[in-house]
């Protein structure tokens, strides 16, 4: 099934390319595809994390699952309220370590693997991230003030493309040149793009989509016959319920926010699912490898 990630990142492109040539600036493209893809690859990539344990979960391994995810939201929703920014640097470096991992999950990393993870990942999210820096720090500005860390994006940037491409060609010479080439074309269009667009392109297609293909591959032999409507329905039940509680809450603050506290509510209520999926998923990936 790789065709379909091959598929998905060329979706991707096509959804930058039109942005390019008919819709610059139009806010209403961008939300679309932003939820669109949040609906049908974003948060369905972390509804099977339960069956990564164990395709075949009894009841009390699913309690003790449950208590571990919830448990770890919990404790990340605390600090989020004591410690608001070190829970956003610890968000930014959880999301730089987990998207780069999946930049190799068909493929093995010998040497230095975790910082070639947090280095891959942390250059797609420093471009996505500086590219819109105002509106970022826009999102940002009820939590923290960043205006002081503008002139440090073209460096970190600069700093990760060097050294992720460095460690990745060290790892992989056969596949230096197409990391290379990946990271020029993607590092471009990402560049270009507004924040919401650009990181919804790249979650989607660069991480969420190998992701749930890496999860339906290790489950296959578990689905019976129909394998890919079962899989489907595997993922509805914690989708639905994600979906569900990140709208209630919204709606809930709807009334008494800003547009742009909306957004960066809508983004810690992700930090709070992704703390325990990436936990559990890093584990997977790992253990599969080993
Ligand atoms: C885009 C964006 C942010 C970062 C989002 C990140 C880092 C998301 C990571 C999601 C993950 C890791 C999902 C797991 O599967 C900020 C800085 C919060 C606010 C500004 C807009």
């Amino acid at each position: 099934m790789k065709g379909i990630e091959n598929l998905g990142k060329i979706l991707g492109l096509v959804i930058a390319l039109f942005y390019f040539l008919f819709f610059q600036g139009n806010e209403t493209y961008e939300y679309v595809f932003f939820v669109l893809v949040l609906v049908t690859v974003g948060i369905p990539h972390g509804a099977v994390d339960h069956l990564l344990v164990s395709p075949h979960l009894t009841k009390s391994k699913l309690i003790s699952f449950l208590l571990k995810y919830i448990g770890i939201i919990a404790i990340y929703l605390i600090a989020w309220f004591f410690l608001p920014q070190i829970s956003l640097i610890a968000f930014l470096i959880m999301s730089a370590y987990h998207f780069g991992q999946s930049h190799f999950i068909q493929s093995e990393i010998q040497k230095l693997k975790k910082t070639t993870y947090m280095l891959v990942g942390g250059f797609y999210l420093s471009i996505i991230l500086w590219s819109d820096f105002s509106y970022t720090q826009k999102l940002l500005s009820s939590l923290i003030n960043i205006e002081n860390l503008e002139s440090y994006g073209p460096g970190l940037i600069f700093f990760t493309f060097i050294l992720s491409n460095i460690l990745t060609a060290y790892n992989q010479p056969s596949r230096a040149s197409f990391h290379i080439l990946e990271s020029v074309v993607l590092g471009f269009v990402l560049y270009h793009l507004p924040l919401l667009l650009g990181f919804i392109i790249y979650f989607g297609f660069w991480h969420a989509l190998p992701s749930m293909n890496e999860e339906y591959r290790s489950l296959k032999k578990f689905l019976g016959e129909n394998k890919r409507s079962n899989f489907l329905k595997k993922l509805m039940p914690f989708t639905a319920l994600s979906l569900a509680g990140m709208w209630i809450l919204l709606m809930l603050f709807y009334p008494s926010m800003t547009e742009n506290e909306l957004i960066l509510l809508f983004f810690i209520l992700i930090s709070l699912i992704s703390a325990p999926h990436i936990w559990f998923m890093n584990r997977f990936l790992e253990s599969k490898k080993a």
